[in-house]
């Protein structure tokens, strides 16, 4: 019965965005919403695709069973690059080396983690947060505060923390209270301890041939620690990175670049996106549309790589929703030679970076090698 429930991107069968107020990833805990939605771009050329989101089903779960599958058949389907198991790889690796440092300078690693609010979403990213760090022996520390918090609250911790020698890493969990200015918080945490590499100077070491970032950041080194670790060459190739957000696309580009790929970015103002996507030979997906990639955008046996996290209305889910990606998944997967599944693709790759970064700054501060 798999062809009903893998119904065709293109049909039109639709299914919705979560409307706002029924959204439970955006309502707090009394039912207000306490943001307008998840996703941050509102691409004027892309809107069309909200209105026409095709049932494309985000949960591919017959496939990522099939872990590195190959295709072999007529009917090709991808190979299906396992985030979450690389994660795990990740965070294995992770311990070791926490291990290590402790043993041999009795240092372990700290994380510190603001968030304001209560949004649904960011407080289960924070919680997972600190479980990963739990799991692999990094010293988390959290602080909660409430919506209605000033600018001031906020920098006030990240100072303490900025002190703080047992801290090696600070993040601020995206997106703020709309009253918050990002840019001002984000300025605050010092450029040795910002593991989320959203300094400016780290994106412009990143832009400068030569230059080396203190902390790239964590979920487009995700996207390329996936294709390095699935033995994916990006040397030479045509990459094609759609959307320039400040945290993935445009990252996401310069790493690419950096691998010696030729890139192009896709925006909302990119008149022949689908052309543009048809000719790369990896695709990074990370535009907050859900479904917007189309099989047909796709060329044969390119490597896609899914950024985006989108949840749809799914009665049929115990949540009320699931979760999809930019990516009209059961269309590409029959095109592409490799694909992230979402779930389960690039998300667990983030947190796994952000361990990683935590790691090399307490390295670094201690000149453990
Ligand atoms: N300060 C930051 N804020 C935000 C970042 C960030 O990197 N730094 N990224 C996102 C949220 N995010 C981490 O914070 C994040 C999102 C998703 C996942 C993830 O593992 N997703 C799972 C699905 C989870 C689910 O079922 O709900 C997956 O894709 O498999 C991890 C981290 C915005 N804010």
């Amino acid at each position: 019965m798999a062809s009903m429930i893998f119904t065709d991107c293109s049909s039109s069968t639709t299914s919705r965005l979560l409307p706002l107020a029924r959204n439970p990833l955006l309502r707090g805990k009394d039912g207000v919403v306490l943001f307008r939605r998840l996703v941050t771009l509102t691409p004027p050329n892309f809107t069309s695709y909200r209105r026409t989101l095709t049932l494309c089903s985000s949960s591919p779960s017959p496939l990522t069973h099939v872990t590195a599958s190959l295709a072999t058949e007529a009917s090709a389907t991808a190979k299906i690059i396992d985030g979450k198991s690389i994660a795990k790889q990740i965070r294995d690796e992770i311990s070791v080396e926490v291990s290590r440092m402790k043993d041999a300078i009795g240092v372990v690693p700290g994380l510190a983690v603001i968030i304001v609010g209560d949004r649904k979403d960011s407080v289960t990213y924070v919680r997972n947060k600190r479980k990963a760090c739990e799991s692999v022996g990094i010293n988390s520390f959290e602080v909660r505060l409430p919506e209605d918090s000033t600018e001031q609250d906020v920098v006030k911790f990240i100072s303490d923390f900025n002190d703080d020698s047992s801290v090696h890493g600070i993040l601020v969990q995206l997106p703020l209270p709309s009253h918050m200015n990002e840019e001002k918080i984000l300025d605050a945490v010092r450029i040795e301890k910002d593991v989320d590499g959203f300094n400016p100077l780290n994106i412009g070491c990143l832009a400068m041939r030569g230059r080396e970032p203190m902390f790239v950041p964590c979920t487009p080194k995700g996207c390329i620690e996936l294709l390095h670790r699935s033995d994916i060459s990006i040397k030479g190739k045509k990459a094609v990175v759609i959307g320039r957000s400040n945290i993935v696309g445009m990252p996401a580009a310069l790493l690419l670049q950096n691998e010696n790929a030729t890139v192009s970015i896709v925006h909302s103002r990119t008149p022949n996106a689908e052309e543009l996507t048809r000719q790369a030979d990896i695709v990074i997906a990370a535009v907050g549309v859900p479904n917007m990639v189309k099989g047909n955008w796709i060329k044969p046996g390119a490597v896609v790589i899914d950024v985006g996290i989108n949840p749809v209305e799914d009665a049929k889910s115990s949540r009320g929703y699931r979760l999809v990606g930019d990516v009209c998944y059961e269309e590409v997967v029959k095109v592409a030679s490799a694909i992230t599944p979402v779930p389960g693709g690039v998300g667990p790759m983030t947190i796994a970076m952000l361990l990683t970064n935590t790691l090399i700054s307490a390295k670094r501060a201690h000149n453990f090698e």
